[in-house]
């Protein structure tokens, strides 16, 4: 067995990792939905670098997790889990990811996994820690995508959390292309999960919002900005259109929501999206604040998933 996993099975056995995070829903398993898998004696993850048959059981390292907190960048992640770890008093273990794709450590029941940049390499990051955590037998997961985002008309450093993720087309759907065809599926967040994050933001003073979310496909022209290496919309049509988001409820732009709101929802698991606006797209486009200000506003989200995470084990340990 490698170090990495026997460790995490050691770090089980001393009770913390053991406090369950149940959050009121009942037995739910994390679903897949693919009559194949069935048949497959082994199944490699291979953006991880994990076996279904791995020494030491998937059940015995990941069937305890509750919740996966995910965001973009690998170096955040590993900041947010070693943080996390800090403030819970909860074992950190070694990063389990084997491939230099994602990063995944885990502090008790809680996973930490970058999600790279835009839903295709999201959703590959999604699809292979569902299975992980169907094959683990893990039970009531909640996914949370803490991150960063663009603000439509909120100040920069206000974190938004999401009631809804739209695509480019203003639709509630995440699109995929499967077999030639436009497959569209229902975005659908945890209405209990979002509120309850936007309950805590409110109760650490840390200015909050909600709102609809644009999952676009690009940083530049999908957010309509003006400043790309391309750019065939004038400035008009980007205030326009910013305004008539607005109008319409949406509050920032990022470019994963819709894929996740869909895997998620897919899997039976309940997810939540919080995510700081660096800046107020009304204003500008670049994305141009000094170091100290972009920790501070990326802190942001983690805070509140912490503060969250932790009267979850506080209450489990209460009560
Ligand atoms: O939330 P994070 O990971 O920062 O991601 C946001 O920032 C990236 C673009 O800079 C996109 O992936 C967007 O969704
Ligand atoms: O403007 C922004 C900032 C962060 N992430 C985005 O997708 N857009």
């Amino acid at each position: 067995m490698p170090a990495q996993y026997d460790e995490i099975m050691n770090g089980a056995s001393n009770g913390a990792t053991n406090v369950m995070l149940q959050n009121g829903s009942t037995d739910h398993i994390v679903k897949v939905n693919n009559p194949y898998l069935q048949g497959q004696e082994d199944d490699f993850l291979y953006h991880f670098g994990i076996s279904k048959n791995e020494a030491g059981g998937l059940k015995e390292c990941f069937g305890d997790v509750k919740f996966v907190c995910t965001g973009g960048s690998p170096s955040r992640l590993k900041m947010y889990a070693e943080l996390f770890h800090n403030d819970s008093g909860l074992p950190l273990s070694e990063n389990l990811s084997r491939s230099d794709r994602f990063c995944m450590y885990k502090t008790g029941p809680i996973l930490w996994i970058n999600h790279g940049m835009g839903v295709p390499s999201m959703s590959i990051m999604l699809v292979e820690t569902i299975k992980l955590l169907h094959y683990a037998d893990a039970k009531d997961v909640c996914f949370v995508r803490i991150g960063t985002s663009g603000g439509i008309g909120v100040a920069p450093g206000t974190v938004i959390v999401s009631n809804g993720a739209i695509n480019g087309l203003l639709e509630q759907k995440h699109i995929q292309f499967i077999k030639g065809n436009i497959v569209k599926r229902d975005a659908i967040l945890d209405k209990t999960l979002c509120n309850d994050l936007y309950e805590t933001a409110s109760q650490l003073g840390i200015p909050v919002d909600r709102g609809l979310t644009l999952c676009a496909d690009d940083f530049y022209e999908g957010q309509m900005r003006l400043d790309g290496a391309f750019c065939e919309y004038s400035s008009d049509d980007k205030f326009d259109f910013l305004r008539k988001l607005h109008s319409i409820g949406v509050r920032n732009f990022e470019m994963e929501s819709t894929g996740f709101a869909s895997m998620t929802h897919r899997a039976g698991v309940r997810g939540a999206i919080i995510c700081v606006a660096l800046l107020n797209r009304l204003n500008g486009d670049q994305v141009s604040i000094d170091k100290s200000c972009y920790h501070e506003y990326e802190m942001r989200p983690f805070r509140i998933i912490s503060a969250y995470l932790r009267s979850l084990l506080t209450e489990n340990i209460n009560g």
